[in-house]
């Protein structure tokens, strides 16, 4: 590969502006690149110019990087025009595989050799994505977590055609630009944050489908109980001190023979309109007449305060490296 260092990167171009593409092109632009966008929709720049200025407050107290202003964003007419210049790529349209199958190839043809070009996907495995792009080598895995300018965690992981090269540059391309980052040796479907909340999330609509519990007793059993520790102590180390002085050894000999137990069903339910119908009007409740925007402006601050309670707020730029 020819590609610039991941240190030295200014132009980082985001395909597909929506709710991951937009956020995105917020986390470039506060981190000081300059961002190229293109999404199809006639109204993408002004619904990712909005969503840029709405998470402009949370970035400002989080500190911007030196030089990080909107004013660096350039949303283009055409997708060459995007990705022409770009040093790094991220792709964020629907998920789709016929479509991202189609835009991966797309982009390989129009971005410069070397650059490297990580797709959003939040569960399709790369080899099913990279099947018609020549240059499939630089194509990756990059899965954010909403909204990716803070929620720390990138998850990278490359198909059967990807060069480890490009692994490795994508993942320090990420740290470099403030991400925290998991780079997986081997494809598996949902990647491994996904598949632990489509686990909790098929239980959850098992629940709401049963009427054995409420929406919002779902939220509130993890807002008020294990969500309160997931933010600083994953799941293994919690349930390690589940076992007292025997820590996680205790804890398996306790309570191993209840994972036997009908605790969970594998198979997710049927998504039919009654349970539908359930889960948007629980969330209609939930939200108590407040709107998206409204809870997106909660969600940023209760993420900042979570982030600073616990001692992980980066200093703007100075991790960057720029
Ligand atoms: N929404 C979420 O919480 C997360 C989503 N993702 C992934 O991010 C990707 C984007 O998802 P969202 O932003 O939620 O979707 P979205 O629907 O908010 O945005 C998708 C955008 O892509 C544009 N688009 C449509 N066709 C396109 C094409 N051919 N080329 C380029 N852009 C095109 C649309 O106009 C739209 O603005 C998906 O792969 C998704 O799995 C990953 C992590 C979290
Ligand atoms: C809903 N989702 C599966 C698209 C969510 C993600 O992929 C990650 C996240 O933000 O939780």
């Amino acid at each position: 590969m020819t590609s610039t260092e991941p240190e030295n990167v200014r132009r980082v171009a985001c395909v597909g502006a929506g709710v991951i593409g937009g956020g995105w092109v917020a986390h470039f632009l506060a981190r000081g690149y300059d961002v190229t966008a293109w999404d199809p929709a006639p109204d993408a720049e002004l619904r990712l110019r909005r969503l840029v200025d709405a998470a402009w407050p949370a970035l400002t107290q989080l500190g911007l990087a030196d030089g990080a202003s909107t004013d660096r964003l350039t949303v283009t007419a055409t997708l060459e025009e995007a990705v022409g210049d770009a040093q790094f790529v991220q792709e964020s349209a629907p998920e789709k595989l016929d479509v991202k199958r189609d835009l991966l190839a797309r982009l390989d043809a129009a971005t410069p050799p070397g650059v490297v070009i990580a797709s959003s996907t939040s569960g399709y495995p790369m080899t099913d994505m990279q099947t018609d792009a020549e240059g499939a080598g630089r194509l990756v895995v990059g899965h954010p977590f909403n909204p990716p300018y803070l929620i720390p965690l990138v998850e990278v992981v490359g198909g059967e055609r990807t060069s480890a090269e490009a692994v490795a540059w994508a993942s320090r391309f990420y740290e470099v630009a403030g991400k925290s980052v998991i780079t997986m040796d081997r494809e598996v479907p949902g990647f491994i944050a996904n598949r632990l909340q489509e686990a909790l999330w098929r239980e959850a609509l098992h629940m709401v489908a049963n009427g054995e519990a409420t929406v919002k007793e779902i939220d509130d059993s993890i807002t008020e109980g294990p969500g309160l520790r997931w933010a600083f102590m994953g799941p293994m180390l919690t349930f390690a001190l589940a076992g007292g002085e025997g820590g996680m050894a205790h804890m398996l000999d306790h309570f191993g023979p209840s994972l036997k137990s009908p605790w969970t069903r594998l198979e997710a339910p049927e998504l039919d309109k009654a349970l539908y119908d359930s889960v948007v009007a629980g969330c209609d409740d939930a939200a108590a007449g407040r709107t998206i925007a409204d809870l997106v402006a909660e969600r940023d601050q209760g993420v900042i305060d979570v982030l600073r309670a616990t001692g992980r707020l980066p200093g703007a730029g100075k991790e960057s490296g720029k």
